[in-house]
């Protein structure tokens, strides 16, 4: 099994059996290989946050499967979820998301704890991430102190935190300006390809679709 995630078939309607449904995906298949970096591409309102959540295992699709590393994740159990989520899967959205309260290491450090990684290994790979996005030396600081993209370098150290499977991404670097917006993607990149991660990543941006293995649209792949 070489595929990381596979869904196949998957439908899904909000509202469904109410006054106005809105069928959002309909019979989608899609893989995304080990080691692929596949950008996801659609007009606003397509469906992309939505496939995500389902990849993702926040949400569950009406019908079709979707598989994790050759595991069907269709029909298990709300604490199976949680722990696939949190063993194979990395999320990074638009907005950070950093808790405020804690430093840039420690946004790092916490998903480690809650996945049983002990203390020192844990902050010894936030070290780690930090370095390898250029923030070492702001590692004590607070999200409010960093700038944008240092806020959302920091977030894909915490979404790489836990060594996952698969990178979700959703619009990684769209609520910055667009100079900001291509440093940032490239630091993105040259951290997907040196751990030999999976993603797959929703733009609206072109030109950062071309730079991943694969486009795909969601339009055309509705059957
Ligand atoms: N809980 C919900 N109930 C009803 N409709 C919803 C719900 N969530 C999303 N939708 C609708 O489903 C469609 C797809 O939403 P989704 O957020 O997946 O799109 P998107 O492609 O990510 O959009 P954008 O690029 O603007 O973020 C939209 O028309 C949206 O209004």
């Amino acid at each position: 099994m070489n595929d990381v995630l596979q869904l196949t078939g998957v439908s899904k309607t909000y509202g469904k059996g109410g006054p106005a449904p809105v069928e959002v995906l309909s019979s989608i298949d899609l893989r995304v290989a080990r080691g692929e970096v596949v950008a996801l591409v659609a007009p606003s309102g397509a469906g992309k946050s939505t496939l995500l959540h389902i990849a993702g295992l926040l949400d569950t699709p009406d019908s079709g499967q979707v598989l994790l590393r050759g595991r069907d994740m269709t029909g298990l159990p709300d604490k199976a979820r949680t722990e696939a989520r949190r063993a194979e899967l990395g999320f990074i959205y638009q907005f950070h998301h950093l808790l405020p309260e804690f430093s840039a290491a420690e946004n790092i450090v916490l998903p480690q704890l809650a996945n049983g990684t002990p203390a020192r290994a844990a902050q010894a790979r936030a070290a780690d991430l930090l370095d390898r996005v250029g923030l070492g030396h702001r590692a004590a600081h607070r999200p409010a102190e960093l700038s944008g993209g240092e806020q959302q370098r920091v977030a894909f150290c915490r979404a790489l935190a836990n060594g996952p499977a698969l990178l979700l991404a959703d619009e990684p670097t769209g609520n910055l300006d667009p100079d900001t917006s291509d440093r940032v993607f490239d630091v993105l990149m040259a951290l997907v390809r040196e751990t030999g991660l999976s993603a797959l990543i929703a733009t609206h941006n072109h030109d950062l679709a071309a730079r991943m293995d694969r486009v795909i649209r969601l339009k055309e792949i509705v059957a």
